[in-house]
């Protein structure tokens, strides 16, 4: 837990948006933006490709400057609260001779200077021990990284990311090609971080099937419209119909969430043309 804990966490949202709007050249992503994220919060940016999801995301990394409006993250502008921010960029493996184990890489984030000095060699030991553990790594610490499978190397992703106890954890695509167990595996830790020490997420996702027990609300982003809203208000027939601008349908399978009917041209690229699943079971 930070120094001030929760109750002065929940005094400020981890990430607030007033009127802001991205546009490149022409063309508007989303605009009118008006968001606070809370600490703690599980929130869910849906959309199809090209609709700028990780637009988003960059925004509040402040590697993208907003075209309208403004944004702070964990309570200043994007591209000044690097060290609150933990950040599991889109999944590309690593090259089989990457030179890093495991351990190595998990070191990565510990190794920052966020308490003004730099630690003790044998704390930085202790916390990336730590680290393996809780994601499940120990195992593997010192198999090079490029020798890990996608869901391996992505435990040690997340490892990286909440090393420096993030107040703000960015996730694009964090489940892309892994399996339904570690789909389950990575979300869980994610889940657990923002219950434990009160990270708020931001979660880049096609798919909410995943992560459905966890998300709070989503921001679902289609066509230069938007919604936010929980699961229930957003994922619905008429909801999903105005944001695409055509009949889309939706419905509750076993638990899960099935839109059918989305426009050819926002279709996931590598799922069927006519049919989109969220996720397969
Ligand atoms: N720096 C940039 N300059 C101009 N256009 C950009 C830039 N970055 C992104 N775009 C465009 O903005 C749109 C949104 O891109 P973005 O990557 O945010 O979408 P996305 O929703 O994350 O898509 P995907 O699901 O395919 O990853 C795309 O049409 C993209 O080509």
């Amino acid at each position: 837990m930070r120094p001030g804990g929760r109750a002065a966490q929940a005094a400020e949202p981890a990430v607030r948006l007033r009127s802001a709007a991205l546009a490149f050249g022409a063309r508007t992503l989303w605009s009118g933006l008006d968001l606070d994220i809370r600490p703690g919060e599980f929130f869910a940016v849906l959309g199809p490709n090209g609709s700028g999801k990780t637009s988003f995301l960059k925004a509040l990394l402040g590697v993208v400057p907003l075209s309208e409006g403004t944004a702070e993250v964990a309570g200043r502008a994007p591209g000044r609260a690097g060290e609150e921010i933990g950040y599991i960029p889109q999944q590309k493996s690593f090259a089989p001779d990457t030179p890093l184990r495991a351990r190595d890489l998990v070191a990565l984030g510990v190794d920052g200077h966020r308490w003004g000095v730099r630690l003790h060699r044998r704390a930085v030991d202790a916390r990336v021990e730590d680290l393996l553990a809780r994601v499940g790594a120990s195992d593997y610490a010192k198999v090079p990284v490029g020798q890990l499978s996608g869901g391996e190397q992505q435990r040690l992703r997340v490892a990286q990311a909440i090393a420096g106890h993030p107040k703000v954890l960015l996730c694009d695509e964090p489940l892309l090609s892994l399996d339904l167990g570690h789909q389950q595996a990575v979300s869980g830790l994610i889940d657990r971080q923002r219950r434990e020490e009160g990270s708020a997420v931001v979660f880049v996702t096609h798919e909410i099937n995943p992560i459905l027990d966890y998300v709070d609300r989503v921001l679902y982003l289609a066509d230069g419209r938007f919604r936010v809203g929980t699961p229930e208000e957003v994922m619905t027939t008429s909801v999903l119909s105005e944001l695409y601008g055509s009949p889309v349908e939706v419905s509750q399978v076993h638990g899960r969430i099935v839109v059918v009917g989305l426009p050819d041209a926002t279709t996931h690229a590598h799922r069927g043309a006519h049919h989109h699943e969220e996720d397969t079971p």
